[in-house]
């Protein structure tokens, strides 16, 4: 995998790991900001509803409390079956009809049973006493659990199926001192008081009130709400149970309601569930009527978390780009160069130069690298050179070596062939004339074996140095083998052929140095064949006929000269 594709996932590594925490530290923020946020509305939603909602039920209940403090009312619900008391009461009610805001009454007496009631239609003037309550009866229960709790001032939501109307009922017990004599009281109609109170008017946030068992007394949802719930037992009222499905929701609710009972105005909220959506729940205790509301907002409706959407798209965009950025100047400042670097260490392999430019492009680490680099690869060209070089030298060394004679240094039988072959192919271009001495040491074979090896090979070392000595600057002599050396002469003639022969034999003959190993002279002689080179004519036939030339010296009894003829017959020199 190359650098460049690691990088890149590399990248997409970090961006998706950095992009998880942050975008569970961006929500849990929105989150306690929104949160931080429902709790004051809810708080200030909370209050307002309570004033809101308090202000026409205390107006009722200070009427009803009235109306059943009233000294004609007391009087009569001590004889309630008395006529003249009977008319001053239904007098009093009647003007109390008229100040009670939906113009309605009812007074209920515990003396007779007997209940009162009339309508803002007036409609049942003069017959005001509607029906006889009846403790057996359940409908009537209410007024009879009423009067057994003795509480002052209870506010309930009952339909009456005498009447045919389901109201919010304000009841106030009738005390004659210490005993509860009846109940007085007026009736909200119930949809409007709903409509004006919870109806859902900002979306997203819904007002209940429930009762201290929790039942549900009001709710846009009349459908929910537990009417009758003083006559009920605890089992069978609509309480917040079924709103919150957690069991935890209930408790917290049930706990904050117990909390406000002792803390009262204060707001308590608390985060539960409705219908799988998260609400902040606020509650508040209203004393005045023994009540609790609840406000409950929506969150998701009231600030959608997806509003905080765009800060996550804004990191994810810089995130985003600081990476492409990065990359980019990754790319810049370490790839291309190492690209660049790799080319070039590809050319140093091929054994070609490495641009002089290479290490001015980079800077830091990358720049040193490149520079040690470009010193390395002047470092490895100049020794390759060097090598070279001496690859070169040591091979001509050879070269020489193998054409040369160990023991007398001259040419050997090998490098004497090669010249030969160039001075004869020169000498039919240039007619430049070619001429050999083939010179073989008389009896040397004695010498080895009367004076030994050692003093063999000074003899032959004292030969080829008379021979080189005698040379003229531009003949050429090799030790052809053994005892035997060849001279080459350019240019030659018969002439300087016989001349030369001659004086080499007679130096040698005349040698003086070669001692054996008891100090005596060795005598020396060599016996000479000496041929020209006829135009045209190929090496071993010169050969031939200068071994001929020699074989005729020898044959004349050593230690002379003989030149082979051109055609061949041989002339004493
Ligand atoms: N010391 C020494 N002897 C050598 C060397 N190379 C060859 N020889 C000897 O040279 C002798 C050559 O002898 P031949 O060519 O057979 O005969 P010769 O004794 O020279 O007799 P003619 O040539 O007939 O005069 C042999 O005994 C070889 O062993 C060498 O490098 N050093």
């Amino acid at each position: 995998m190359s650098l460049r594709l690691r990088f890149h996932l590399l990248t997409l590594f970090f961006f998706v790991i950095s992009a998880v925490p942050v975008w569970l530290s961006v929500r849990t923020l929105a989150e306690g900001i929104v949160e931080q946020w429902a709790v004051r509305y809810a708080e200030k939603q909370v209050l307002y509803d309570k004033e809101r909602t308090l202000q026409p039920i205390l107006r009722e209940v200070a009427l009803a409390r009235q109306l059943a403090n009233s000294q004609y009312i007391r009087e009569w619900s001590r004889q309630p079956d008395e006529a003249g008391a009977t008319r001053h009461a239904v007098a009093e009610m009647e003007s109390f009809r008229q100040s009670f805001q939906d113009h309605n009454y009812f007074v209920g007496l515990k003396g007779n049973g007997r209940y009162y009631f009339n309508n803002a239609q007036n409609e049942f003037a003069g017959r005001e006493y509607r029906y006889t309550l009846n403790p057996k009866q359940p409908k009537d229960a209410w007024f009879y659990d009423l009067i057994r709790q003795g509480r002052d001032i209870h506010i309930n939501v009952n339909p009456d199926p005498e009447l045919g109307i389901t109201k919010l009922w304000i009841d106030v017990l009738i005390r004659d001192g210490s005993e509860i004599v009846g109940i007085a009281g007026t009736g909200l109609d119930l949809g409007s008081f709903i409509g004006n109170v919870v109806e859902e008017k900002v979306p997203g946030v819904t007002s209940l009130f429930i009762d201290r068992a929790g039942a549900i007394q009001l709710h846009r949802n009349q459908a929910l709400i537990d009417y009758g719930s003083v006559s009920k037992r605890p089992g069978e009222r609509n309480t917040i149970d079924l709103l919150f499905e957690d069991s935890a929701d209930r408790k917290a609710i049930y706990a904050a309601m117990k909390l406000l009972e002792v803390q009262n105005g204060k707001v308590v909220t608390e985060l539960v569930n409705m219908g799988g959506k998260r609400h902040l729940a606020g509650l508040v205790y209203l004393p005045e009527i023994d009540w609790y509301e609840i406000t409950l907002l929506d969150l998701d409706v009231l600030l959608p978390f997806g509003q905080f959407s765009g800060i996550i798209l804004l990191y994810a965009l810089s995130l985003l780009g600081i990476l492409v950025l990065f990359n980019m100047t990754l790319s810049r400042l370490v790839l291309q160069p190492l690209g660049k670097l790799d080319a070039a260490m590809a050319l140093v392999e091929t054994g070609g130069q490495v641009p002089a430019s290479l290490d001015q492009q980079a800077s830091g680490e990358i720049g040193s690298l490149m520079r040690r680099f470009m010193q390395m690869a002047r470092t490895v060209t100049e020794a390759r050179h060097d090598l070279e070089g001496k690859v070169q030298e040591r091979t001509q060394a050879l070269d020489r070596l193998s054409k040369t004679d160990s023991l007398t240094e001259l040419l050997n039988r090998r490098g004497m062939s090669e010249r030969l072959e160039a001075e004869l192919v020169r000498m039919a271009r240039e007619a430049w004339p070619v001429g050999i001495l083939w010179l073989d040491v008389d009896h040397f074979k004695q010498i080895n074996d009367q004076t030994g090896h050692a003093t063999g090979d000074l003899a032959l070392k004292a030969i080829a140095g008379i021979i080189e000595a005698e040379l003229r600057r531009y003949d050429v002599v090799s030790r052809w083998g053994g005892d035997e050396f060849l001279v080459m002469l350019q240019p030659a003639g018969a002439e300087v052929l016989a001349a030369l022969g001659e004086r080499i034999r007679s130096e040698v003959a005349s040698c003086r140095t070669v001692l054996d190993p008891a100090g005596a002279i060795v005598p020396l002689s060599v016996s000479i064949g000496g041929a020209l080179a006829r135009p045209g004519e190929d090496l071993d036939s010169l050969l031939h006929r200068g071994d001929t030339a020699l074989y005729a010296a020898k044959a004349a009894g050593r230690n002379v000269v003989r030149l082979a003829a051109p055609a061949d017959e041989l002339t004493p020199a």
